[in-house]
């Protein structure tokens, strides 16, 4: 990309293609694009090994790529390395933080870093220390902090210089339930602000809670794309539950909908349809029932959740046929009348 071409492309948070990346023999990255777009999560998933932290150092700086054209925060980054490392943060699973030093000492070097005047940096330790409710904490050494806590003390620090764009790996692997939520609440906080947030993770709930969009990377190659939503779409699993008062209900759209028996719970009165939750889909649905004049007690969609899509697209298929019963962990949107 030429400077012009630099300079009146749209703000962007992320644009990289073609980009590719070898140790040796060994391909690690052939050829993948992203597109994350300024004050966005992006949720870059992926089996062991799969690429993600190497994608991560390429896009902060931190090791050069051997193809593709990336720029990050409107620079690009063959050519305007430094301007991408003063607008950027970078958090890992190996965090930044100081064992012997306190938080707020932790802060102030950070602020020391960046070149903040004592006062500022005072000032934004502060803040930022109770943004991450650990003022109480603020005078004891790091290495007593819980997983948790160390985590936010690392975004916090990471925060110090007050980055557009944060890469986040694996920011909340080892950590428990309710920690994981605050550092999701946090991140969201930051989104909030307008921040753009890269995030790998192995969770897929995690991408699910935060993600605008998500790329599955398995071999090297980006397999897809898409919103949460779009990805579980793209695999069988899906269906319409809908419920009826009686037996006449249930048979009248049995027929209408041209069911198989196997899709009737007479038990429960109620008739599963195979579907990919779409509006179109649905639509066609209430439409058949609305012409043959019956009326159903509530309708349910449920939809494969991300562990299926993950493991229909990067495994070997042999859980495949697993997302294709739906269990009490699907994901459901309920309409009732
Ligand atoms: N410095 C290096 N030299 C040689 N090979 C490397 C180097 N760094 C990474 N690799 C290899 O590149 C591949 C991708 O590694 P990477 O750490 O990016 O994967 P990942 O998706 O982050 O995996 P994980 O989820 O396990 O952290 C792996 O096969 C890894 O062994």
């Amino acid at each position: 990309m030429s400077a012009t071409t630099e300079q009146m492309a749209p703000p962007t948070g992320i644009s990289a293609v073609g980009l590719r990346k070898s140790y040796g023999e060994k391909v690690v990255l052939d050829g993948i694009d992203l597109h994350v777009p300024a004050g966005t999560i992006f949720a870059l998933l992926g089996p062991n090994g799969a690429g993600k932290t190497t994608t991560v150092q390429i896009l902060s700086t931190l090791i050069a790529a051997d193809g593709g054209e990336v720029t990050v925060v409107g620079h690009s980054l063959e050519r305007s390395a430094d301007a991408i490392r003063a607008r950027i943060g970078v958090t890992g699973q190996f965090a930044a933080v100081d064992g012997l030093l306190t938080a707020e000492e932790n802060m102030l070097l950070m602020a020391d870093l960046h070149h903040l005047d004592r006062a500022e940096g005072r000032r934004r330790t502060a803040e930022l220390l109770g943004q991450f409710e650990l003022t109480d904490v603020a005078s004891k050494m790091a290495s007593t902090f819980s997983g948790g806590m160390r985590r936010k003390l690392d975004l916090a620090m990471t925060l110090v210089g007050n980055p557009s764009l944060i890469f986040l790996d694996e920011p909340t692997t080892g950590l428990d339930p309710r920690s994981r939520r605050t550092m999701w609440h946090l991140i969201q906080q930051l989104t909030s602000q307008g921040v753009t947030i890269f995030l790998t993770t192995q969770y897929l709930e995690e991408a699910d809670q935060l993600a605008d969009r998500i790329a599955v990377l398995d071999k090297g190659q980006i397999v897809a794309e898409g919103t949460a939503d779009e990805l579980k779409r793209r695999i069988p699993g899906g269906h319409i539950r809908l419920q009826f008062s009686d037996l006449s209900g249930l048979d009248a759209a049995a027929r209408r909908l041209a069911l198989a028996p196997a899709a009737r719970d007479e038990e429960k009165l109620a008739l599963q349809i195979p579907s990919d939750g779409s509006i179109p889909a649905l639509r066609a649905v209430l439409d058949l029932l609305e012409s043959a004049g019956v009326e159903a007690d509530a309708l349910t969609v449920h939809t494969p959740d991300l562990d299926d899509v993950f493991l229909a697209l990067t495994g070997d298929g042999s859980r495949h046929h697993a997302a294709t019963v739906p269990g009490p962990a699907d994901t459901t949107r309920e309409a009732r009348r």
